[in-house]
This record gives structure tokens, C-alpha cells and sequence, in this order.
């Protein structure tokens, strides 16, 4: 079962460094929340790991392998996928279109089945295939945008923000689909989300960064319930009594 662990991530854009000595390990078939404030380096982690910044030093294991400095296509290949916040569909194609692009490369049958899997998985898919995807709703476009990653059948997902901008109903309801992905799909996933109360709830483990650095790594539960990092970092109040 593949793990990925950071080991001192030093890594930024050119030479404006943004993370520093980041070192944590998202374990097996779990989800790992990321949080932290604004700015403070969460999804440049994640574009870090899928090849996307300039690293200057550190490791990533994925599997085993250090995968730092691959390019994105490798990584993807490697059975890792990136679900960035936004631009994660094609706009002008339809939603059939665009499970179709991502079966390129499979042979025909296997393209069938797999997005016949996702159709299963996101039923109001099915009843938007000849419908452009930019016009879908917002969580539609989540799950069309979950959908075109599943195709690949990855191992590890990177999820940033998937929830941003969603009516809490609809927020909740990704966040299901997302813990169904770890235990009905046995994937590995690394979470980025703005709403910590929420994530943490449903994670398993969790990363806080300040400041382009790992203040915290731990149980999801314990930094939900730490008297000083939950109000100080994430707003949150500390349950008393
Ligand atoms: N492409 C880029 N080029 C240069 N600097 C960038 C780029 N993308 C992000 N940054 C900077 O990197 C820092 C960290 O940004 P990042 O998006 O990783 O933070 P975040 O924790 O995900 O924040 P938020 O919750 O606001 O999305 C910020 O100061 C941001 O301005």
C-alpha cells in the first residue's frame, strides 16, 4: 500500500521560497488534512508534490520512490492525481467529452468500463453526459472533476479545496464521496481544505502549516481539540467541558 511521506521540503516558485523544511507522511488508505491560514503554503504543497514548483532541496517518497523534481506526467503515471480548485474540467466540452479525453490511452473496452464506474459512482453525471460542463453546478463540476481523475485509477489523490464555494450541503456530500474513495477504493488521499472544523472532522490525520512551515502533525482529532493551536491557527473555539 503506498504511503507518501516529505522529508525537509524545502521548495517555492523560482526563487521565492514558500515552504520550508516540510517533512509529514500521509499514511495508507487514510485522509490527511492539510489546514493552515491563509498563505500559508497549503496548495503549494500539493503542486509541489505533483511536480509543479521548483524544489530546492528535500525528498518525497511515494511508494517508495523519491519522486521530487519528475515531471507532472510521470507522477500522474505513477498512479498519483492532482484536483487542482479550479480549471479542473473542460469548460466547452461536454461531461461525456471530457470522461471520454481522460480515457486516452486505455484500450476500448477497459474506457468503457471505467467511465461506466464513474457514472455509477456520480449518477446526475449520467444525466448531464451531453451537457457542457461549464455549465454544471458547482459540486457537479467537483464530481466531474473527481470523476476524470478516478478514470486513471490512482492511488494517491490531491484534493485542493474541493469544497470551496459549495453550499454546506453540498460540501458535506463531497466530502462523503471523498471518504468513500478511501474506503471503498482504498485510496490514499491529501486534503486541502479552508473549512478545518469539517476536514478534521472527517479526516484521519492532519498537517497544520503557518507560515511555510509544519506547525502540527497528527491525529485529526487531537489539533481539533488542542486548546491553543485550534483557536490560535484554524478560529476555532476549543470545546470545554
Ligand atoms: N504561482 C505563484 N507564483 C508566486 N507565488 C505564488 C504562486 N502561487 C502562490 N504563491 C504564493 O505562495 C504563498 C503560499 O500560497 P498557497 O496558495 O500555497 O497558500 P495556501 O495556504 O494554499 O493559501 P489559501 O488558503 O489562501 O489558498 C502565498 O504567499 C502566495 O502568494
Amino acid at each position: 500500500m503506498p504511503s507518501l511521506e516529505l522529508r525537509k521540503l524545502n521548495a517555492g516558485y523560482g526563487k521565492l521560497q514558500i515552504l520550508f523544511d516540510v517533512s509529514f507522511t500521509a499514511p495508507p488508505e487514510k485522509i490527511t488534512v492539510i489546514v493552515g491560514p491563509n498563505g500559508s503554503g497549503k496548495s503549494t504543497t500539493l503542486k509541489t508534490i505533483f511536480g509543479l514548483t521548483t524544489i530546492y532541496s528535500g525528498e518525497i517518497l511515494f511508494d517508495g520512490k523519491n519522486i521530487a523534481g519528475l515531471p507532472p506526467h510521470k507522477i500522474a503515471k505513477m498512479g498519483i492525481a492532482y484536483v487542482p480548485q479550479t480549471d479542473n474540467v473542460f469548460a466547452k466540452l461536454t461531461v461525456r467529452e471530457n470522461l471520454v479525453m481522460a480515457t486516452y490511452g486505455l484500450d476500448e473496452s477497459s474506457a468503457q468500463d471505467r467511465v461506466e464506474e464513474v457514472l455509477e459512482m456520480f449518477p446526475i453525471l449520467r444525466e448531464r453526459l451531453d451537457q457542457k460542463a461549464g455549465t454544471l453546478s458547482g459540486g457537479e463540476r467537483q464530481m466531474l472533476a473527481i470523476g476524470i481523475a478516478l478514470i486513471r485509477r490512482p492511488k494517491l489523490m490531491l484534493f485542493d479545496e474541493p469544497t470551496a464555494a459549495l453550499a454546506p450541503k453540498i460540501a458535506i456530500e463531497i466530502l462523503d464521496i471523498i471518504a468513500r474513495l478511501r474506503d471503498e477504493y482504498k485510496i490514499t488521499v491529501l486534503l486541502v481544505e479552508q473549512n478545518a472544523k469539517k476536514a478534521l472532522e472527517y479526516g484521519d490525520r492532519a498537517v497544520l502549516l503557518v507560515g511555510g512551515r509544519v506547525a502540527f502533525e497528527g491525529e485529526a482529532e487531537e489539533l481539533l481539540h488542542h486548546p491553543d493551536l485550534a483557536r490560535m491557527y484554524l478560529g476555532l473555539v476549543a470545546e470545554t467541558g
